[in-house]
């Protein structure tokens, strides 16, 4: 451990200080901020810590980014091991407005691009605003022009209201604001992207200067899509939800093209698509998840938000896995869950029950998925409206767990199982934000990294590293900081699984932020940077290797 002098850190494990969960351990004010609390959900809250930490207003994670651009090279401390070169890219909401008028919901705000730069131990970073058509209106027009995720464009009167109803069947009053993630496609090219099929936008990792619209050169249409594709260097791979005839279509567009084909279709069970933020991929199959979380036509069209945007909860309507064969398109099954809710998922892999295990020929086999599970309450959504972010003490971040659905196939199973797949009282029953080690998508594997939560607090305010294995997890934590995404970067050459450095990017409540690099294995801190002030929340990145190629 490098000779690092700071005040707050700590790396701990929550069952050793008998979780943050225990009351005895808050302190008076804590105690008298429990007083003040919302309580939304009493059934879920119930079992939820009583008071959320002070939230001091220099914190910058749900604020307007302070500059639209900067660049500059980094004070490290500690040291950045010389086998880290390359640039992680990271995406996400940093411009909370249209002109006077503030938005409502993390979601909207556009894109704001954050790059690191990796040199033998050099660190440089910066930061620059995605040029989306959504952005570029509203700068110039000084109000919001395209439907975002909660909210929609105010409109003079009848007229234009008709106009941007016949614009959104057509896509084009849609936003094109790519704030949710950035992935490298195998050719090299990297895209930003969210849930609109518009908001495909290539950018220049060098710079982060906006290209232009990725166009997907097919006839397949459709107007929303993943927020997060399954990428390798062979393809790309992602869901087109059908609200018309309600099902997924799954496609697939090879490194160095821009055609999707598709690879095969799946009817929904319920009235709608659930919503598809992401899912998962095995060696062989397609994991189309559908969760009672669902797209809702009605919603769409309304000029006023609805309780959950332009979702709705239909808790009857069931939860569903659909095992789609990545070769074939062919649907082998499909099993009913229990009710879940989760943004993301974070692996799947197959594994083979038994070699007696043949059934009708083939092996049985059991299929592993998964993801972040907000204990069935899509109550997290609204969580997530600055207001609420910003509020002090505000409300208790709702519980969630590593969800483990197990599926087995070949057996006639018409149900799967999930349950968590780790005491979420080791990561302070809080998590979102998750990554793996990339060699392990789709196999079996070990750990995952993600925000976690260090109670009383109201989001995810810890790092984790969970073990899957021992069932246990290792925290780090800033107290009053909001870390993001903790980015797993595998050393080259590297055998163990856990053995390559995290990063991630950290806004404090003095107003200040910094980048941090910690050891993936024992997650330590290794070495960190002090950002000229903290930014936005920030959601996904992804790791450019090397020198960046010219484009
Ligand atoms: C930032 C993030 O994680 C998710 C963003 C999701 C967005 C912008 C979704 C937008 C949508 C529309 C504008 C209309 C159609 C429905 C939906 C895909 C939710
Ligand atoms: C920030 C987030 C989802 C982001 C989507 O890309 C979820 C946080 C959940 C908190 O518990
Ligand atoms: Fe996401």
């Amino acid at each position: 451990m490098p000779n690092l002098v700071h005040s707050k850190p700590c790396v701990f494990y929550y069952h050793h200080l008998r979780n943050s969960k225990i009351s005895s351990s808050l302190s008076a004010t804590a105690a008298s901020q429990a007083q003040q609390l919302t309580v939304e959900d009493p059934a879920v809250d119930a079992a939820a810590p009583q008071a959320v930490e002070q939230r001091y207003p220099g914190l910058n994670s749900w604020k307007t980014v302070k500059k639209e651009e900067w660049e500059g090279e980094m004070q490290v401390q500690g040291a950045i091991p010389t086998w880290l070169n390359g640039t992680y890219l990271r995406n996400g909401p940093g411009y909370f407005k249209a002109g006077d008028h503030e938005f409502p919901h993390l979601f909207d705000g556009y894109s704001t691009l954050v790059r690191l730069n990796f040199e033998n131990g050099k660190l440089t970073a910066g930061h620059a605003q995605l040029q989306s058509d959504a952005y570029k209106a509203a700068k110039s027009s000084g109000k919001m022009n395209f439907r975002e995720f909660a909210v929609v464009p105010k409109h003079a009167n009848f007229f234009q209201r008709i106009g941007e109803l016949a614009g959104m069947a057509m896509g084009t009053t849609l936003t094109d604001n790519a704030n949710t993630g950035v992935i490298r496609l195998g050719d090299g090219r990297v895209v930003c992207l969210t849930e609109t099929v518009k908001g495909s936008i290539q950018i220049d990792p060098r710079n982060l200067k906006t290209i232009g619209r990725f166009i997907y050169e097919d006839n397949l249409g459709g107007l929303i899509h993943a927020a997060h594709p399954y990428v390798d260097e062979k393809e790309f791979i992602t869901l087109l939800p059908d609200l018309l005839n309600p099902g997924y279509t799954a496609v697939s567009m090879v490194a160095g093209s821009n055609k999707r084909k598709i690879i095969g279709r799946v009817n929904c069970n319920g009235p709608a698509p659930g919503w598809v933020h992401s899912f998962a991929v095995t060696e062989n199959y397609i994991v189309i998840p559908e969760m009672p979380l669902r797209y809702s036509v009605r919603n769409l069209l309304k000029a006023e938000p609805a309780e959950y945007f332009k979702l709705e909860w239909l808790p009857e309507s069931g939860a569903w896995m659909h095992i789609m064969d990545r070769k074939t398109g062919k649907v082998v099954t499909c099993v009913e869950v229990p009710n879940f809710v989760t943004f993301h998922f974070i692996n799947a892999y197959e594994e083979i029950t038994g070699a007696d295990e043949l059934l009708h020929g083939k092996p049985c086999i059991r299929i592993i998925v998964d993801c972040c599970e907000h204990e069935a309450n899509p109550v997290i959504l609204k969580r997530m409206t600055l207001e609420e972010l910003r509020s002090y003490p505000g409300k208790v971040l709702l519980d969630a767990r590593v969800g483990r659905f197990t599926i087995t196939l070949h057996d006639g199973s018409t149900k799967g199982s999930l349950e968590a797949a780790v005491p979420p009282v080791e990561h302070g029953a809080g998590l979102d934000m998750n990554t793996i080690n990339p060699r392990y998508v789709s196999r079996k594997y070990r750990y995952i990294y993600a925000c976690g939560a260090h109670r009383p607090c109201n989001f995810p305010n810890s790092l984790t590293k969970i073990d899957l294995e021992e069932k246990t997890a290792k925290n780090w934590y800033h107290p009053g900081g909001i870390p993001t995404e903790p980015f797993f970067v595998p050393r080259p050459g590297a055998v163990a699984e856990d053995d390559g450095v995290v990063i991630s990017l950290v806004s404090d409540d003095n107003g200040g932020g910094f980048i941090i690099v910690l050891n993936g294995s024992d997650f330590t801190e290794l070495a960190r940077a002090d950002l000229p002030y903290g930014l936005p929340y920030g959601l996904h990145g992804c790791w450019v290797p090397g020198q960046v190629p010219q484009i």
